[in-house]
């Protein structure tokens, strides 16, 4: 059924809980090697978000489901402990936050404070019971290849454009064996978000090798990967063009998400005129 956005609070409360979060990943810094939990809390954010589908309106950000084990133990969601245990301190600081709510202004502080662009946030995501928890198997598999991807958007809406935006969140951190049986990128992986990504995919020589968890994956002599769903992306002619254009203007890019990554975590959710967007200033801005 339709989610309608509930919120009692003031856009300043959320602007307190932004800032909690981002000084604790600056104190925090040593996690996965000084990659930082940036990576692993967009990718939270993502996760519980990317569950929606539109037919039945189920699934999605709203109900913070993903607390429930059905959901926390998908085995999609392998590593994303790390970035919930992160969190569970900011949730006894405000205890007042939905789930939905937190998860996804994680998400959203992780990529404003690794300097990408300001994503437009709207509270009122409203705990569901765990009845509403849906099942595992909705997020995407990395062995898809471009028809694949381009089907399994269209799940939650998303257009080519929005697909090989979404997918520049692959600049950021790394694939771990133990929790998705691929590995890397080597002494690459970074916290600081960029338009990187899509210039590995055009410029780097790219090798198509099974790697030591039996998995086929495409790695660079400079110590790049791609999953073979990323690698789709320079596959299709339709993916490609916009891969070149994200490529040589990181401008574009940093538009492109910012608007796809506000859709994603609000897919599926109504929220009435009285709760306004906020966009939130960085720990930066505010010193
Ligand atoms: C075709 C769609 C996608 C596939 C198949 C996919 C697959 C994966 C896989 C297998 C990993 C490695 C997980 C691990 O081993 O720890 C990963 C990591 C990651 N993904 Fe995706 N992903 C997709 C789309 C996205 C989207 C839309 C976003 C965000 C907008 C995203 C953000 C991330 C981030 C930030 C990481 C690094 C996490 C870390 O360093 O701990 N991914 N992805
Ligand atoms: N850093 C990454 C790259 N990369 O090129 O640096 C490519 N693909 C990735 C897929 C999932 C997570 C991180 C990735």
């Amino acid at each position: 059924g339709l989610h309608i956005a509930e919120c009692q609070k003031k856009p300043e409360d959320y602007q307190k809980v932004y800032n909690a979060i981002a000084t604790k990943l600056r104190d925090e810094d040593e996690y996965d090697n000084y990659i930082g939990y940036g990576p692993v809390l967009l990718r939270l954010a993502w996760h519980v978000s990317g569950t929606f589908e539109k037919k039945d309106n189920s699934g999605g950000s709203f109900g913070g489901t993903y607390r429930f084990k059905k959901e926390m133990e998908d085995p999609s969601n392998k590593g994303l402990q790390n970035g919930f245990k992160f969190l569970s301190s900011i949730q006894e600081q405000f205890p007042w936050i939905s789930h939905g709510d937190l998860y996804t202004l994680a998400g959203v502080t992780a990529i404003q404070e690794m300097q990408g662009p300001k994503i437009p946030w709207r509270a009122g995501r409203v705990d569901q019971t765990e009845d509403l928890t849906p099942d595992n198997g909705r997020l995407p598999d990395a062995k898809g290849d471009a028809t694949y991807v381009r089907n399994f958007y269209k799940r939650m809406n998303f257009e080519d454009r929005e697909v090989v935006a979404l997918l520049g969140a692959h600049s950021l951190g790394k694939t771990h064996y133990e929790n998705s049986g691929f590995e890397g990128p080597w002494g690459a992986a970074t916290n600081v978000f960029s338009n990187e990504y899509f210039n590995n995919l055009i410029n780097e020589k790219w090798e198509f090798v099974k790697n030591e968890a039996g998995n086929m994956q495409y790695n660079s002599d400079k110590g790049f990967m791609m999953l073979p769903a990323d690698m789709a992306l320079v596959q299709d002619p339709k993916y490609l063009k916009i891969v070149k254009e994200f490529a040589k203007d990181q401008d574009a890019f940093f538009n492109e998400f910012g608007k796809a990554f506000t859709k994603l975590i609000e897919n599926g959710i109504e929220f009435p005129k009285n709760i306004k967007t906020t966009v939130f200033k960085t720990l930066d801005e505010q010193e």
